[in-house]
């Protein structure tokens, strides 16, 4: 079966689209590794491919690419109603498409809200924010979301909204209800659906107004932290709840996981510093310090356990609905790999996550012209008690406040480093907010 896409045009297109990682890299060749015919009303249909993109230097990537043919180029299928329709069929109706070189197979879990009925047909819209994937709105009740840069291998956000909507009770979360895998030469999760929860705000929108409104955080938003921080513990209690999913099944933290860890982000730490130091040569009176501060990680006494996380926990992965925290995205930090976003780690490192976006959401407003104020240190004190009080006496904690608050300091230093990476990358103006943190970072004796 030859695939209709023109693939010599396939590098231009390549290059115009939002969610097209390898910009900066020349391509050398771009091939399809599978693809399929998807049937459309009307005698159209449109071709479901994922395609391997080879540059001149460096890993190949690959992409999912639902086109319409077309014979002026390429065109993107995500752009045709029917075309949205259909691919959300495929899921909800659990359907298995033969490919070339495998199959593409629909994926719906029977839970309760999967038995929500739909009109038919189905209105669908696409959710307009800035993205890397391509998110869909189905009757106001489903949002499904294509991904567009595949990797090989089991899907964290996949898995783990899986186990959360299957094997636990924690529903502070849109429940995952469906996803789209491929199967064979070309296997990874293609989109996965979750119910739509309307009229939400996220975390960080939410938490940039409050503080903005005042220098002193009112005592009801300080509660709502709170409330956060106990959702993240609940968030924790149930992902560390498995006694028979291998992959969720806590394990004793050892030393030698401290040591790893701690040798990791001394690791980071070179080579971190050595690229932020082109823009802030500040940076290189810290270095001794701050690879201290790392070092000291493999000094804690081990206790508590590693479980699954979240793994990219800031204010942008959690909704305010009414009077309520939702915690979405369980994909993992973009930059690593699946292998490694699905390794067990210490709860903490979620808690350090949201900390930072604390000093984030701060240095934003400072940086609209605010003026500093009082906001930051009450923010981390409500969070922190909220989390606290939801995990009393949980195993996957250190069992003392020396370590708790060791593992902490370690985890937020692990994610001001791994900022000052994404910004870099990312948002080369926004660097100065990780970076100013490790300048007052103090060292411990
Ligand atoms: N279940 C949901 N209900 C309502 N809005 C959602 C839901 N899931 C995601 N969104 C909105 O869609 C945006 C993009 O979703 P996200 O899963 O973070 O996509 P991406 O991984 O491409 O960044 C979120 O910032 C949020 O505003
Ligand atoms: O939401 P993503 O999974 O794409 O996460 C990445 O992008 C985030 C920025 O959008 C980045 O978060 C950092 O900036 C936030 C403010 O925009 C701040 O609240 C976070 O604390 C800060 O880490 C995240 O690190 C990155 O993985």
């Amino acid at each position: 079966m030859t695939t209709p896409i023109d693939l010599t045009k396939l590098p231009d297109y390549l290059r115009n689209q939002r969610w097209f990682a390898g910009k900066a890299w020349p391509i050398k060749s771009v091939s399809t590794v599978d693809h399929a015919t998807v049937p459309l009303p009307g005698g159209r249909d449109f071709t479901l491919a994922v395609v391997e993109v080879i540059y001149e230097l460096g890993h190949p990537d690959r992409y999912l690419l639902p086109v319409l043919p077309s014979s002026e180029g390429i065109q993107d299928a995500l752009d045709d109603v029917d075309a949205l329709r259909a691919l959300f069929q495929v899921i909800r109706e659990k359907q298995t498409i033969s490919s070339a070189s495998g199959r593409f197979v629909g994926e719906w879990l029977d839970t309760p809200e999967g038995l929500m009925a739909l009109p038919s047909p189905v209105p669908v819209r696409r959710l307009q924010v800035e993205q890397s994937n391509t998110s869909v709105v189905v009757a106001e009740k489903v949002i499904f979301k294509v991904i567009r840069k595949l990797e090989a291998g089991i899907n964290p956000e996949y898995e783990v909204g899986r186990f959360l909507a299957t094997k636990t009770s924690f529903r502070a979360t849109p429940t995952l209800l469906g996803a789209l895998q491929s199967e064979g030469p070309a296997g990874a999760t293609l989109a996965v659906v979750h119910r739509y929860i309307p009229n939400v705000t996220d975390g960080w929108r939410y938490t940039l107004d409050s503080f903005r409104r005042s220098a002193r955080l009112s005592d009801a938003f300080l509660g709502e932290l709170r409330v956060l921080g106990q959702r993240l513990g609940e968030l924790h209690h149930a992902l560390a709840s498995s006694t028979d999913e291998p992959g969720f099944v806590p394990e004793p933290i050892h030393a030698e996981d401290l040591q790893r860890w701690s040798a990791s982000m001394v690791g980071e730490l070179g080579v971190t510093l050595n690229d932020a130091m082109r823009h802030f040569p500040e940076l290189e009176g810290r270095r001794e310090g701050l690879i201290e501060r790392a070092k000291q990680l493999a000094q804690v006494p081990p206790s508590g356990q590693k479980i699954r996380i979240h793994g990219d926990l800031h204010l942008g992965q959690v909704l305010r609905t009414e009077g309520d925290w939702l915690i979405f995205d369980f994909e993992g930090e973009p930059g690593r790999s699946f292998a490694l976003r699905r390794e067990k780690y210490s709860a903490l490192r979620d808690v350090a996550g949201m900390l930072r976006s604390f000093d984030y959401a701060e240095a934003t407003v400072q940086l609209e012209g605010e003026a500093a104020g009082e906001r930051v240190a009450p923010a981390r004190k409500a969070f922190l008690e909220g989390y606290r009080s939801a995990t009393q006496g949980a195993p996957f904690l250190p069992q003392d406040d020396a370590s708790f608050d060791a593992m902490l300091d370690a985890f937020e230093l692990e994610k001001m480093l791994y900022e000052v990476r994404y910004e870099l990358q990312n948002r080369p103006d926004w660097v100065r907010i990780p970076v100013q943190a490790l300048m007052r970072m103090e060292v411990r004796k």
